[in-house]
């Protein structure tokens, strides 16, 4: 590969709109953002409720089209549903009939994955992400933050080059979620997937990323981006502490209590 291909985005986001219409109003979610996503970087995405910052996730996923403008995924215009990407959501989304590893499975039987590769694969992630002993324990056995890895391990498990994430500890309580921010940090630095984040946790956006880009009110407009100045291995109480860590916060706080009204 070209030393230029190599460092071409991951995703390119070139000044796109969205406007949804409906028979009574026109929507518009989101109003010429660009943005470009390195590879092997991790991307925070904060803004108020509501100002579209799943629908920019929709868009490089392919789940929906811009109004206007391009989005472009390692090298390819997005044109429709990608399906060189792994999704993660708020929920879960379990199969409760079947395992935690056959769970995992499930991304490689819709693929057609080699099962011997799959199941190595498989076997990987379980270890990184701590669900060893877990494997064979139905979703109703384990907990939310259990729940969460599985679906982490499910949309690593066919390598994809870039990882979405809408959300995806919502729904966890205060300390599991500060776990699983620990242990996505670890696994994105061991994989080297570029993950974009959709959050609304202020702490976890800068904790995790590389860039947190701060979006206005709806419509969405870039508001500002952060640049996260961290240690590359973040000890979770240590980086707490940092001052950097406390004015990367403090600047989204404002800008978002700026966007909001809300100061
Ligand atoms: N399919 C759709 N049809 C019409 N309007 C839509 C559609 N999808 C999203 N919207 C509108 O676009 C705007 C942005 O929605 P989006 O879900 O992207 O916001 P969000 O920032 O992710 O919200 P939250 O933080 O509350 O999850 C909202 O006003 C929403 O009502």
């Amino acid at each position: 590969m070209s030393a230029t291909l190599e460092m071409a985005a991951s995703v390119a986001i070139d000044d796109v709109s969205v406007r949804f219409r409906s028979k009574r109003a026109e929507v518009t979610a989101i109003q010429q953002v660009s943005l470009d996503v390195a590879p092997g970087e991790f991307v925070s995405i904060v803004g108020p409720s509501g100002c579209g910052k799943s629908t920019l996730l929709k868009l490089v996923s392919g789940l929906l089209k811009p109004s206007s403008g391009t989005v472009t995924l390692l090298g390819s215009e997005v044109r429709g549903p990608r399906h060189d990407i792994g999704f993660v959501f708020q929920r879960a989304a379990l199969l409760e009939w079947r395992s935690a590893r056959r769970n995992i499975l499930l991304q490689a039987e819709m693929r057609g994955m080699n099962s011997a590769e799959a199941a190595r694969r498989a076997d990987e992630l379980i270890e990184m992400t701590g669900l060893s002993g877990f494997e064979n324990a139905l979703p109703h056995e384990l907990s939310g933050g259990m729940q969460q890895r599985v679906a982490l391990c499910r949309a690593l498990l066919h390598q994809p080059r870039v990882l979405l994430m809408d959300e995806p500890f919502g729904a966890l309580d205060a300390l599991t979620r500060e776990q699983m921010n620990v242990e996505l940090h670890r696994v994105w630095r061991e994989t080297g997937t570029t993950v974009l984040l959709v959050t609304h946790s202020i702490a976890e956006s800068v904790y995790l990323a590389n860039r947190v880009i701060v979006l206005t009110q709806r419509p969405a407009v870039v508001h500002e981006v952060i640049e996260v100045d961290l240690p590359g291995v973040r000890d979770y109480t240590a980086t707490m502490a940092r001052p950097e860590f406390a004015s990367a916060t403090a600047r989204i706080r404002d800008l978002l209590g700026a966007a909001t009204g809300q100061e």
